[in-house]
């Protein structure tokens, strides 16, 4: 299996992970209906977030935390939520990513994830 070592690597890996994310019945609806999320604006942000974090590329400049603040004024992003996100991210990479790439990409979602959960207890 590839590592998440390449942007196109990086890019399949944000495609299949949405397809997880959009697909569940409880964080889809987050996506499409109280963000309403334009896939062809978000997905690039996304694979641009993952290339500055693995990658090291300086695409990505935005403010990821504000945005998740306010969407947390919209609908609350609570433990269980975190975890499913988690679940789907890993079990992408599970099944189709290995390496040293791979276990950094793990780590950090990790990291993020309950950083972001923390940083919204209020
Ligand atoms: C409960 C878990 C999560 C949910 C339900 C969630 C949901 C969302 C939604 C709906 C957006 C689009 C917001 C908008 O454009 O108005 C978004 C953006 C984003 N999320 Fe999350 N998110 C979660 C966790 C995370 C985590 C843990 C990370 C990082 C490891 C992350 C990274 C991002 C990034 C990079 C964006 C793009 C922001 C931009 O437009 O630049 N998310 N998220």
């Amino acid at each position: 299996m590839p590592d998440l070592d390449s942007r196109e690597n990086v890019e399949q890996f944000v495609e299949l992970f949405y397809q997880q994310v959009l697909a569940d019945p409880e964080l889809g609806p987050i996506f499409l209906d109280v963000a309403a999320i334009d896939l062809d604006v978000h997905l690039p942000h996304i694979k641009d977030y993952w290339c500055k974090l693995l990658l090291g590329e300086r695409g990505y400049q935005r403010h990821t935390m504000n945005i998740h603040r306010q969407l947390h004024g919209k609908r609350s992003l609570a433990g269980p939520d975190f975890a499913r996100w988690l679940a789907h991210f890993e079990a992408t990479l599970d099944t189709h990513f290995t390496g040293q790439y791979t276990e950094k990409a793990r780590r950090i979602a990790g990291a993020i994830a309950a950083n972001m959960e923390q940083g919204l207890e209020f």
